[in-house]
């Protein structure tokens, strides 16, 4: 398992930031690796990002002296979406069988988690998001028919999508962590746009279902000072509660978002207008 820790920046600083170091500060690369737990601990609400992808044995989640804990869910809880071929995971001996979409959230307190695919030559993807946690809720899984479906945009304006709530206090409570998963109808490129900050939470947003040669321009930054960040398939860009978030991709695809903070009302969100963008 490999663990990489990335620091939270202020926004005025974030405005002088080259494109090497926009990347070096929010871009999350390399998610998965045959055979290897690959994550990201930011200091960002203290997410922890990154992938689990078994191929020849199952892999285990242990705790590093990042987590500080004696297990990895002792004080966080866990989101989870598989984005590759059909897989298992495991929590204490309880075994969920994940198809690709399907979510899984672990509940704070859960010791021992496993990860594994059903068939080596086509490897489950498990994309994983932590929260810190101070209570106990169900472990749970839920798949995309479970979720609280929201239509959004039109074929006119490029953004026509359908979110998908599955980790949302509607469908599964948790003690902060919110995911749900994106799909664009295909010739639809814009996410999120009208655009949004929140204060209260922050987010991480996982690019996927982009072809190799297709790129997706994900912006972040002030409303008035934005920055774009080059995206391929199955990275994850870091945005800090006062940032932005919205994307257009050359290709139709599809992402998963996470946000943890203060709250977890889904709306609460700062619109911002198109012209007083910059
Ligand atoms: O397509 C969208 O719009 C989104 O998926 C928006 C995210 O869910 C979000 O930013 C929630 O705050
Ligand atoms: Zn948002």
């Amino acid at each position: 398992m490999k663990i990489t820790t990335r620091y939270d920046t202020h926004p005025a600083d974030a405005r002088g930031y080259d494109t090497e170091t926009l990347r070096d500060r929010y871009l999350i690369d390399g998610i998965f690796q045959a055979d290897d737990i690959v994550l990201t601990y930011s200091h960002v609400d203290r997410v922890v990002a990154g992938g689990a992808m078994p191929v020849s044995a199952p892999l285990a989640l242990v705790a590093t002296k990042e987590i500080g804990s004696d297990t990895f869910l002792e004080r966080r809880e866990l989101g989870l979406f598989n984005v590759g071929g059909a897989g298992r995971v495991t929590v204490d001996g309880t075994v969920y069988d994940l198809e690709t979409r399907d979510a899984l959230y672990v509940a704070m307190g859960s010791v021992d988690i496993r990860f594994e695919s059903l068939d080596s030559a086509n490897p489950a993807k498990f994309y994983l998001v932590s929260t810190p946690a101070h209570a106990r809720f169900e472990t749970m899984k839920i798949s995309a028919a479970q979720a609280k479906q929201r239509p959004l945009g039109e074929t006119a304006t490029g953004n026509k999508r359908v979110i998908y709530q599955m980790i949302h206090p509607d469908v599964v409570r948790t003690a902060q962590l919110v995911m749900g998963l994106t799909v664009l109808e295909n010739g639809n490129m814009w996410n999120s746009m009208p655009c949004h900050t929140h204060e209260r939470r922050c987010e991480f947003y996982f690019y996927f279902d982009l072809p190799d040669s297709a790129r997706l321009f994900h912006f972040m930054g002030e409303p008035t000072e934005t920055r774009h960040i080059v995206v391929a398939n199955e990275q994850a860009v870091i945005s800090p509660s006062w940032s932005i978030h919205c994307g257009v991709g050359t290709h139709s695809y599809s992402f998963i978002w996470a946000m943890g903070g203060d709250n977890q009302t889904f709306d609460d969100m700062d619109q911002v207008s198109l012209a007083s963008m910059r």
